[in-house]
């Protein structure tokens, strides 16, 4: 992480998409503080993908802001080097290699080739960089996908499900990772449907409903609803629903 782009908090403000008449995501609020780990829940089509989607630039919003840092996604002047983003498992061309995918990424986005090799460390990728894509399990992609994310030194990850397909090791490898770049200033936003995962990766929380935000803050303050993040979640969602 450059000395530069540390400490962006993600800034979401009066975020809104309808899908014709489905209200996928209605005046949406919360920040996503640097230095932290934060994160992204609800039931299923909550609006979570849609509102990373719109974080990113990729779906455009009805109404409403999405910052990183002052800045939105599309006019930062460096988005690789700003924001590392999974959003889907690793789509890489399956005759190409790892290594040779991170090479054309890198390429693209400027980025130098000693990146490369640092981000396959990163990672644990070394015993597969030069295996073809095409062989990858879900879990190795999910790491592909995360050294791509990782070849800009960002100082903020949006991770979509991150630890679907990784296995034991790779949970625990993953929420090592991700507090370390938090302690080192970087700011990480994540979904994750896996609470009982998430309860030991994440310090905030933000929990998304029908489209709309039904909590924001610490885990601690959280869990006050409930003894583990399951239950809090479950019973805050469960209240909703007879709403
Ligand atoms: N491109 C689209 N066209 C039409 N409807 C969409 C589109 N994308 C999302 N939706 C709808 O918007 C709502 C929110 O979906 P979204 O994928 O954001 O939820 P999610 O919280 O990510 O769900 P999940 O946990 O199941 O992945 C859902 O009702 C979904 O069907």
């Amino acid at each position: 992480m450059t000395a530069g782009t540390k400490g962006l908090p993600i800034r979401v403000d009066g975020l809104t998409k309808a899908f014709g008449p489905v209200e996928a995501v209605s005046d949406v609020s919360f920040t996503a503080a640097a230095g932290r780990v934060t994160g992204f829940v609800g039931p299923n089509g909550a609006g979570k993908s849609t509102t990373l989607r719109m974080l990113l630039g990729l779906t455009r919003a009805d109404r409403g802001t999405a910052l990183i840092g002052d800045t939105p996604y599309a006019e930062l002047a460096a988005p690789t080097a700003t924001v590392g983003a999974v959003l889907d498992i690793a789509s890489a061309h399956p005759a190409t290699t790892a290594r040779g995918h991170l090479r054309t990424f890198g390429d693209l986005g400027g980025h130098p080739r000693s990146r490369v090799e640092a981000v396959i460390a990163a990672v644990g990728l070394g015993a597969y960089a030069d295996r073809q894509v095409k062989g990858f399990s879900t879990g190795m992609r999910q790491r592909l996908g995360l050294a791509t994310a990782l070849l800009g030194d960002p100082a903020v990850l949006v991770l979509d499900e991150p630890s679907n397909g990784l296995d034991p090791a790779g949970i625990v490898w993953l929420r090592g990772f991700l507090r370390k770049f938090a302690a080192a200033g970087g700011t990480v936003l994540i979904s994750s449907h896996v609470l009982t995962e998430l309860q030991y990766s994440i310090d905030d929380l933000i929990l998304i409903n029908r489209g709309r935000i039904g909590w924001t803050g610490s885990l601690a303050e959280f869990t006050q609803h409930g003894e583990t993040l399951e239950d809090a979640f479950l019973a805050l969602t469960a209240k909703e629903q007879l709403t």
